[in-house]
């Protein structure tokens, strides 16, 4: 019997690695075995004084709490000193509900009672029995049982719980860590995040429609889909409506689905079993799964194969899906956001995409406007873009942007958007070697001489740019030194004061001189 019981509540508390669901069905399991209303996992934090409820179950459900509460003097005298005895012996610790920790714990319970319980139901009395959690001979934490009523529990109970010690101290010890490693993998994405430059830059400009948009449908569940052409940001704003969505803490998961081929896209959206196809060595999920309790991004939805919309349509209909290979059926929780930059009620017209997706999938349009329809956006973004490069290319200074720079930047038209925005930035900083950008070939820039700014014989560029790289060529000649037989000036024949009021003027920044001169 007793054999028994330590092995159905192992399997139970050890089974998911959801510490709530884990402890929800060991408390009903234990509710046929003691006196039993809730069962409560915590850990006392000593050098703050304080208790960490990390989770809870009544015979409502299972709640994972993870919150801190401080705890009066009266309470933390008593706790101290049976957590030290307990050091030693394991000594369950049978409390009415009189006990200074008591009044604490039952204020927890009423909290946790009124988040998951429907029916409004109060502690009046209540007797707990609590067991220290030993792993090697250190305490993880502590196990609770509470039942109404006054003096429930007596030795017969206090054996119970010693027995299961072990199977919750391996349970808390593992659900601690994953805790620990969730909160470590979030503070990372953020991290990258911030450093790749994560961010909608013209939220409160351009793009302060768009932004409203997602303002408005991000806490909602309903797919949006996204329009605009190549390079206007639509994964940018389908990041954003993650972000601001009760998914956020879940993951973002993207699919191209033009870049994919045909043949590889069933597995890429539903995943595949060992052995489904060649080249499948082992079992891997899909986009589908890896977006459980998220959102899945569907780039260029409209290059998707008619075999593949159906499919699609079907888990967006039933949310059930199977792994290429695989017989299982599979169910995942995702919000869909799918982006295109073709006319998709066009091709739904002439039969190129499935009517019925097409309804699925447009409950909410938001459409990204082109970059030169916002040219405002302009100079925040070059700012922005000019910040997160140099950071990724390790540049170990910022270049100026040039006098003209912004004028020449507002004046093209941006055939490729943001993303062309972003690259002629960044093969402007690898070509200017500190100098100021000047951006003087824009739209006209070949592989072969991508920009003017280091070529003082170009044709097309303004007589201040061919000053400023010819100024720049030979002050870096000079090594920065200005004045005296080897300086600067006297290559160029002006006036050393001349040469440093046109340099400040043209935004042209020498080196120090190495050594005197
Ligand atoms: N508003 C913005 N703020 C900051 N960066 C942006 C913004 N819009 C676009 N970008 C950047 O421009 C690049 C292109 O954006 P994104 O990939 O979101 O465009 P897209 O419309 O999805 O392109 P495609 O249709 O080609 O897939 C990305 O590197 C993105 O970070």
């Amino acid at each position: 019997m007793r054999q028994n019981l330590f092995r159905e509540v192992t399997r139970r508390i050890c089974g998911s690695l959801n510490l709530d669901e884990a402890l929800f069905d060991v408390f009903l399991y234990l509710k046929e075995e003691l006196p039993l209303d809730s069962v409560m996992l915590t850990v006392y934090e000593f050098e703050q004084k304080r208790a960490r409820i990390i989770a809870v179950a009544y015979d409502e459900g299972g709640l994972l709490v993870d919150e801190v509460f401080p705890l009066s003097n009266a309470a933390w005298a008593s706790i101290g000193a049976w957590q030290k005895e307990s050091l030693s012996l394991t000594v369950p610790w049978i409390r009415d509900h009189t006990h200074p920790i008591n009044s604490e714990i039952k204020k927890v319970l009423i909290r946790g009672m009124t988040a998951i319980a429907t029916r409004g139901r109060t502690f009046g009395a209540f007797s707990t029995i609590t067991c220290a959690l030993k792993l090697k001979q250190q305490i993880i934490g502590n196990l609770t049982f509470v039942a109404e009523g006054e003096g429930h529990y007596n030795e017969s109970h206090a054996d119970i719980i010693s027995e299961v010690n072990e199977p919750f101290a391996i349970a808390l010890s593992n659900a601690l860590r994953f805790m620990d490693l969730e909160r470590h993998h979030k503070a990372l994405y953020q991290d990258t995040r911030e450093m790749r430059g994560d961010v909608m830059i013209g939220a409160d400009s351009g793009l302060k429609h768009v932004r409203r948009l997602i303002e408005d449908v991000a806490p909602t569940d309903s797919p949006v889909l996204l329009f605009g052409d190549t390079g206007t940001g639509k994964e940018v704003a389908a990041g954003e409506i993650h972000k601001l969505s009760l998914r956020s803490p879940g993951p973002m998961v993207s699919l191209n689905c033009g870049a994919i081929p045909e043949t590889l896209i069933d597995s890429a959206l539903f995943g595949h079993e060992k052995g489904a196809f060649t080249g499948a060595i082992e079992t891997k999920p899909g986009r589908f799964e890896r977006a459980h309790g998220g959102t899945l991004f569907l780039d260029e939805v409209g290059e998707l194969p008619a075999a593949a919309q159906a499919k699609l349509l079907r888990v967006i209909q039933t949310g059930e899906f199977e792994r290429v290979g695989g017989s299982k059926t599979l169910t995942a929780d995702v919000r869909i956001i799918a982006a295109t930059h073709r006319n998709l009620a066009d091709m739904v017209a002439r039969g190129a995409f499935r009517s019925d997706l097409w309804y699925r999938l447009n409950v909410f349009p938001v459409r990204i406007p082109n970059l030169k329809d916002r040219k405002q956006d302009i100079p925040a973004m070059v700012e922005h873009f000019i910040a997160t490069k140099c950071r990724e290319m390790n540049l170990p200074t910022r270049p100026e942007l040039s006098p003209e720079a912004l004028s020449r930047l507002s004046a093209y038209d941006w055939p490729g958007n943001v993303r062309e925005l972003q690259n002629i930035i960044e093969r402007a900083l690898i070509i200017s070697k500190g100098r100021p950008l000047t951006f003087a070939d824009l739209g006209r820039e070949t592989p072969e001489s991508p920009f003017s700014n280091t070529s003082p014989s170009d044709p097309f560029s303004t007589l201040n740019d061919a000053m400023a790289t010819h100024i720049q060529h030979v002050v870096d000649h000079t090594r920065g030194i200005i004045s005296g037989p080897k300086g600067a000036a006297k290559i160029l024949g002006i006036h050393p004061n001349t040469l440093r009021s046109r340099m400040e003027k043209l935004g042209i920044k020498s080196q120090p001189p190495a050594g005197r001169g």
